[in-house]
């Protein structure tokens, strides 16, 4: 994941944000080249549900940003309201074995590809951000988001536990009590929350000035070494990553164990027959 210095000697092209990923896949990268930060927009509608596809593809992007030595990830989203819904629960709900494997794999592999990245990471929150959604935004180093939304890991809300790694990334954010107590409840903050207890960084009136605002944070390296700055990163980062990492299969394992367990079953079922009514009302 080491990039190296070369990036920061070569000098950017002073023209437009060029596209390097496809439409048709369900994210897009797109570099400025005056900055050389790149877009990671998630577009997969209706909420960005992160299924196996999205969560391919976001894997796929970031390593892409980082084979391209990109100066900056933003994370962002194609949908004005929703950030990430998070983890597409029809995923986990009366699943596939094969898939629900390859599911779980693939959001293990992003989340240790953006949470160990070696660039400078933001991500812009232009919506709600629960769950799954919650732990995409805090697995970035800067969070910018809009007001008027929410942010959170509600799991125990769904009858489901966050895995060790989703409570790393929001510790790395808030307060340990103020996680435990977050966690334990499910509490969904609202803007204003998230900026008062530090799960955001800042807030920011419309997307591009969200954009704006990460790209300015993303910016203020600048002036470090990047091989200092992404050694030291990594150094903070990793207990956290290693843990995951020596602990794969078996956090495979817990998570397809516990998916499938009756009583979790049934709560998802609930969950999302609540949704689909919600939606029609
Ligand atoms: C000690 C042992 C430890 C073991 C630990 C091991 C393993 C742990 C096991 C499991 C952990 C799994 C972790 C899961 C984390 C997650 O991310 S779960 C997902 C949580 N997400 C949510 O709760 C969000 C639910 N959605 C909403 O709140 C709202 O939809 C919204 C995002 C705020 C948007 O609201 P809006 O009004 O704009 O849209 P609608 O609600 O009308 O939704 C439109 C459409 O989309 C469907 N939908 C919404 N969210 C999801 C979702 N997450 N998955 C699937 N589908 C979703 C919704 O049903 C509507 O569908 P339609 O009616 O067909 O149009």
């Amino acid at each position: 994941m080491l990039r190296s210095t070369i990036s920061s000697l070569v000098p950017r092209a002073t023209s437009v944000a060029r596209h390097m990923s496809n439409a048709a896949k369900l994210t897009t990268v797109e570099i400025n080249d005056v900055t050389g930060i790149a877009t990671l927009t998630m577009n997969r509608p209706p909420v960005n549900g992160l299924n196996l596809e999205l969560l391919t593809d976001l894997n796929n992007s970031i390593q892409e940003i980082e084979d391209n030595k990109s100066r900056g990830l933003i994370l962002t989203s194609s949908n004005p309201t929703i950030f990430s819904a998070g983890l597409d629960i029809l995923e986990m709900y009366k699943p596939d074995k094969e898939r629900l494997k390859a599911f779980w794999t693939t959001l293990q592999d992003v989340w240790l590809a953006l949470y160990g990245s070696a660039v400078p990471t933001a991500a812009a929150i232009n919506g709600h951000s629960p769950a799954g959604g919650c732990l995409l935004a805090t697995s970035c180093e800067y969070r910018v988001m809009l007001p008027k939304f929410t942010i959170g890991l509600n799991e125990t809300k769904l009858g489901i536990v966050a895995p060790k790694w989703f409570m790393s990334s929001f510790l790395s954010v808030l307060p340990r009590r103020v996680a435990e107590r977050a966690l334990n409840q499910g509490r969904m903050f609202t803007t204003d929350e998230a900026l008062r207890n530090g799960l955001i960084d800042e807030v920011a009136n419309s997307k591009e000035e969200a954009l704006a605002k990460c790209a300015e944070f993303i910016g203020s390296f600048s002036k470090v070494n990047p091989l200092a700055r992404s050694l030291t990163k990594q150094q903070l980062r990793a207990a956290e990553l290693s843990e995951l990492e020596n602990e794969r299969a078996q956090d495979l394992e817990k998570f397809i164990f516990f998916v499938n367990q009756p009583a979790v079953q049934k709560g998802l079922g609930i969950y999302l027959e609540n949704l689909k009514k919600k939606s029609k009302n």
